[in-house]
């Protein structure tokens, strides 16, 4: 058996079963929005489905720690909301007995899932076995129709062995075009979307269908596409410009002689749809001096990024650190793009920002 097969499994259906969770939410009008205290929101759907993920991570790997977004705390004084998601983990499971089983099985009940929902805060860090969980990353994108991602990545000593990335509004056929629109809004058709991509150190990177029971096979190997003429690259970039300086991505396109519309979409979307060559380049250049990425916006997709033929460091172009804790304390933005002209356009980007 190759290295971390039972946890690339593991990883692939707990993103799948929530996934599940999540595109019920999605397709309601109530999503249970509630407001985070740094503003943020956060929907049943984001606790739903880290309770069914870090449960399949327990059943099998009880000793590992977990970094994950959310936290219980602000449900239990709510004994509502808290009826409302066990509710949906309550009735969320794989159409497949075996896999089902394989994730353990449903929780016990709702103060079990509690319990579990706070079992991701872990401080993370450069020892050991660390799972890092963001359960719906564009929770905006996800409130408004849009692309997000279930993102689920293992870490060891600090350094990204596993990544698994669920895209259920991404179209399903890797050579699908990205066009401008596929961030937008209002998506409400599943027909002919739905994507699981996955990377293991070493490995390779590789797509196949967001299913609902077992894997979906086969498991089909990505790539970024090789550019040949930077003028014809195709920029991936935040719908949020608090996320990510549009104003700055517009120059650095300009200097790279690129003239294609960038295509905004929330979430690791953004990682996922360049490592298949849909798409080339994504930049996340930072709006705030203070602000640090976290460490489950970019696990998974910086991972299978790297292992579909790119290259992925910050602005300064140093390789994502993520044995700081659970931020990149260490990295300033994100720059991702195939390996070939990775450095061509980190100069460019320095240039502009003036690094
Ligand atoms: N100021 C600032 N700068 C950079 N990043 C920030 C900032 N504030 C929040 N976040 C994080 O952005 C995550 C969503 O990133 P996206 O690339 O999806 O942004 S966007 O929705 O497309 O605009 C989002 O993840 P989720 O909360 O999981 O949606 C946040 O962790
Ligand atoms: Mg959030
Ligand atoms: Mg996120
Ligand atoms: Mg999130």
């Amino acid at each position: 058996m190759s290295q971390y097969a039972k946890e690339l499994e593991v990883a692939q259906l707990a993103v799948q079963r929530a996934a599940i969770l999540t595109k019920r939410v999605f397709h309601e009008k109530a999503k249970g929005t509630v407001s985070k205290d740094d503003k943020s929101p956060v929907t049943i759907g984001d606790f739903g489905a880290q309770a069914l993920i870090i449960s399949a991570l327990k059943a099998n790997f009880p000793e590992d720690e977990i970094v994950a977004e959310e936290e219980a705390d602000r449900l239990r004084g709510d004994p509502q909301l808290q009826d409302t998601i066990w509710e949906l983990v309550r009735s969320t499971g794989l159409d497949d007995p075996a896999a089902e089983r394989l994730l353990g099985g449903a929780l016990a009940d709702k103060a079990a899932m509690l319990d579990v929902l706070d079992m991701g805060k872990s401080q993370g860090g450069a020892r050991g076995r660390i799972w890092a969980i963001d359960p719906i990353d564009g929770t905006k994108g996800f409130l408004r129709g849009g692309q997000y991602a279930v993102c689920l990545g293992l870490m060891v000593d600090g350094d990204v062995k596993v990544g698994v990335l669920g895209c259920p509004n991404l179209p399903v056929d890797d050579a699908a075009p990205l066009t401008a629109d596929m961030g937008a809004e209002g998506q409400t058709d599943d027909e002919g979307r739905g994507v699981l991509f996955s990377a293991v150190l070493g490995q390779g990177a590789a797509s196949r269908p967001l299913g609902t029971g077992a894997l979906v096979e086969p498991r089909k190997r990505i790539a970024m596409r090789p550019i040949e003429e930077m003028a014809g690259a195709t920029f991936c970039e935040s719908v949020e410009s608090g996320h990510s300086n549009q104003g700055e991505s517009a120059q650095i396109a300009q200097r790279l002689s690129i003239t294609n519309p960038s295509v905004r979409m929330d979430s690791q979307a953004k990682y996922g749809s360049i490592a298949r060559g849909a798409g080339d380049i994504y930049l996340r250049l930072p709006t705030s001096k203070t602000y640090q990425e976290k460490i489950w916006d970019h696990a998974a997709g910086d991972l299978i990024v790297r292992e579909a033929g790119g290259q992925v460091t910050d602005t300064l172009g140093r390789r994502l650190d993520f044995s700081k804790g659970r931020t990149l304390a260490e990295n300033k933005g994100v720059v991702a793009a195939p390996a070939a002209v990775h450095g061509q356009v980190l100069k460019v980007v320095r240039e502009v920002l003036k690094l």
